[in-house]
């Protein structure tokens, strides 16, 4: 696999290493060796899909807290979307920066966000789907959101979002949350 590193420690853009012959190609879409090479996690609890109908659809920003924060691995299996990790790490140089990153069907490649992430996406096509890989197990009351709009984020999403849930729509602020 190949391991992009991105201006925030711990989030990488993973990619396959397609092996093509006259058949089509093979393709490792985790390594636990090669991860574990790159100091990236190795131990994974769910595998999640989400499949959003439409267009436009924003889903986030969310992460769960202390000891039930969640490392993940996230990919675009159907469609495409914009996925956005906001570094809310205490002693982070890179606290409160976010980082974006195109993910598309076929594209090969995995966004790695470490814990102690928000972790939201919209979609750009419809029937967009997303699977994703999570370190720890779901711990709804350790979840926490914060508004995908925050001003103090300013997170250039590159559509509006269409489609959100009461629960985000309801989402706190940042400067609420720290
Ligand atoms: C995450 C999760 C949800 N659920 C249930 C809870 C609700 O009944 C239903 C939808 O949950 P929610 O609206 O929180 O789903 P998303 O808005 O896609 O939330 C996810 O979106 C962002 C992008 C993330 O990174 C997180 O994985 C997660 O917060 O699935 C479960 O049963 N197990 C789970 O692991």
């Amino acid at each position: 696999m190949i391991f992009h590193k991105t201006p925030i420690s711990g989030l990488y853009l993973v990619e396959e290493k397609r092996i093509e012959d006259d058949r089509g190609f093979f393709a490792r879409t985790f390594c636990e060796a090669e991860f574990a090479e790159h100091g990236l996690n190795t131990e994974w609890a769910q595998n999640n899909r989400s499949y959003n109908v439409h267009k436009g659809t924003l889903r986030g920003l969310h992460m769960q807290s202390d000891q039930h924060a969640e490392v993940k691995l996230v990919s675009c299996t159907r469609g495409k979307i914009w996925d956005v990790a906001v570094d809310l790490r205490p002693d982070s140089p890179t606290f409160k920066q976010w980082y974006g990153v195109y993910l598309e069907e076929n594209d090969g490649k995995y966004f790695h966000i470490p814990k102690g992430f928000l972790h939201g996406y919209i979609t750009l096509e419809e029937h967009s789907e997303v699977h994703y890989k999570v370190s720890d197990p779901y711990q709804p009351n350790s979840e926490v959101g914060v508004l995908w709009s925050d001003k103090e984020l300013a997170i250039e999403w590159p559509i509006t979002p269409q489609f959100i849930s009461s629960k985000d729509e309801e989402a706190v602020l940042l400067e609420e949350l720290l």
